[in-house]
Formats: C-alpha cells, structure tokens, sequence
C-alpha cells in the first residue's frame, strides 16, 4: 500500500474508492499534492478523471478512504471545504433565463459578496463576452456557456480550482484565453486541478501529473 500523504498538502487522497454499482470508478487512490503546485489530471475517457473531481468538489462522498481539501474532511468539513473550491464541468447549471450579468449577480448573493456592474462587466470582459452581458443565457452557444462558467469561477476565486476539460467547446482563441486565465488564477494563488485530453497544455500550465487507468494511478 502507498504512505499515506503529508500532512500540508492542498489536496490529499487517503486510500480513495468510488464505486457505482459494481464497478469501481476511483480504486484505492493515494495521492497528495504539495502545496503551491498544480496538477494535471490525465487518462483515458472513463478511467476516473471526473469522478475523482466530483469527490474532490464534495459533489460525490467516497465509497472508501477519506478525501482532504486544504487539511479539511470533504465530507465531515463539506460546507467548509465548499467554501474553497469551485468546480468548472460540463454540465455548467446556469440560469438560462437569465442574462450572464445576472447569473454573475446570483453568484455575488450567494456569496454574500459586493459585485458593482463595472466588477462584473470586467470579468464578462475578461472571458470574451462584452457584446453579450445582456442576453439571456438560453440564446448561448456551448464555447460561450464555458466562458460564462469560467467568468463564475473567477468571482469566486476559489482556493482550489477544479477544471474538468475546460477546453472543450472552446475555439482556438478561446483556448488561448483558458490557458491565459488558468495562469493568471495560479499566479493569484490559485491551486489548479485540470483533467484535459490536451496534454500539451495541460503540461504547460501544471507542475504535477497524476495519470489515471480504471480509477488506478499508474504511470504515464
Ligand atoms: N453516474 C454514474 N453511474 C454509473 N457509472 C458511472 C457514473 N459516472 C461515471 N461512471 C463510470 O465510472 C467510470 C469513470 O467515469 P468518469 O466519468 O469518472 O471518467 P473520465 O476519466 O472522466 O472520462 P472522460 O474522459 O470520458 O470524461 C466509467 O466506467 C463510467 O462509466
């Protein structure tokens, strides 16, 4: 079995497992990521990538073993360790009959935090929306969803970042903005968890690499 991992880490697997049925989605995951440094999450599709950030976002419970975020308990600690993190998924769960300002402003509420319309008119800037703060979200296309998703996570911004494929959907530009923002949230202290098939640049933007085969950690 793996030592278990040091105390410190941002984010800490302890003898991780999730299954769903009978099939074992995340198997017996140790893993810690020291703090500071970011990691790149790989593997084929259907080998846990998603899973294991959904344990991580305290969207799933573990199975078995225990999942740590910042030295907290992501189950005994959820609403703390909710507090830290943010997930970007395919499944965005915006407001489609509101306009991206507004989905910003429902985010601002639930957060219980300030958004002035030049605050939020500057984070739709920064993801490439400026033309369309004002329209509802159910007039967006996917790569414009993604980006709106992205302008949320910025507001938050969160002490771990989980990005499940954030690439997708985008075109070439919006690829460079990704990774353009990707960085700009590690250098605001950001630690960045990215699942992406686009090796290249996950290698780029991440310190660390945990690749995975059938919920195991194996070598890339
Ligand atoms: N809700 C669910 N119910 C049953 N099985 C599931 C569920 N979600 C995922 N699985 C299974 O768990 C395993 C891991 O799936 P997961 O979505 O975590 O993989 P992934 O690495 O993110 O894949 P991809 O690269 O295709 O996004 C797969 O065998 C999948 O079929």
């Amino acid at each position: 079995m793996s030592p278990p991992p040091p105390p410190g880490s941002a984010l800490a697997l302890h003898d991780v497992s999730k299954r769903y049925g009978r099939r074992w989605a995340v198997a017996r995951l140790t893993y810690a990521l020291p703090p500071g440094r970011s990691l790149l999450l790989t593997g084929h599709n259907g080998s846990g990538k998603t899973t294991l950030l959904r344990l991580v976002a305290t969207a799933l419970s573990p199975t078995a073993g225990r999942v740590e975020v910042l030295g907290r308990d992501a189950v005994a600690d959820r609403d703390a360790v909710r507090h830290d993190v943010a997930l970007l998924s395919h499944a965005s769960f915006l407001y489609e009959d509101l306009t991206a300002h507004q989905n910003l402003m429902v985010l601002a509420r639930l957060l219980g935090m300030d958004a002035p319309r030049d605050v939020t008119d500057t984070l739709l800037t920064r993801v490439g929306l400026t033309r369309r703060t004002d329209s509802p979200v159910r007039g967006f296309s996917a790569g414009m969803r993604k980006r709106l998703a992205i302008a949320r996570l910025l507001m938050k911004a969160p002490a771990l970042a989980l990005l499940d494929e954030p690439f997708g959907e985008l075109d070439p530009a919006g690829i460079r903005d990704m990774e353009a923002v990707i960085a700009e949230l590690k250098a605001s202290g950001t630690t960045v968890v990215l699942a992406t098939h686009l090796i290249e640049q996950g290698l780029s933007l991440c310190e660390e690499r945990l690749h995975l085969q059938d919920g195991r950690a194996v070598a890339a």
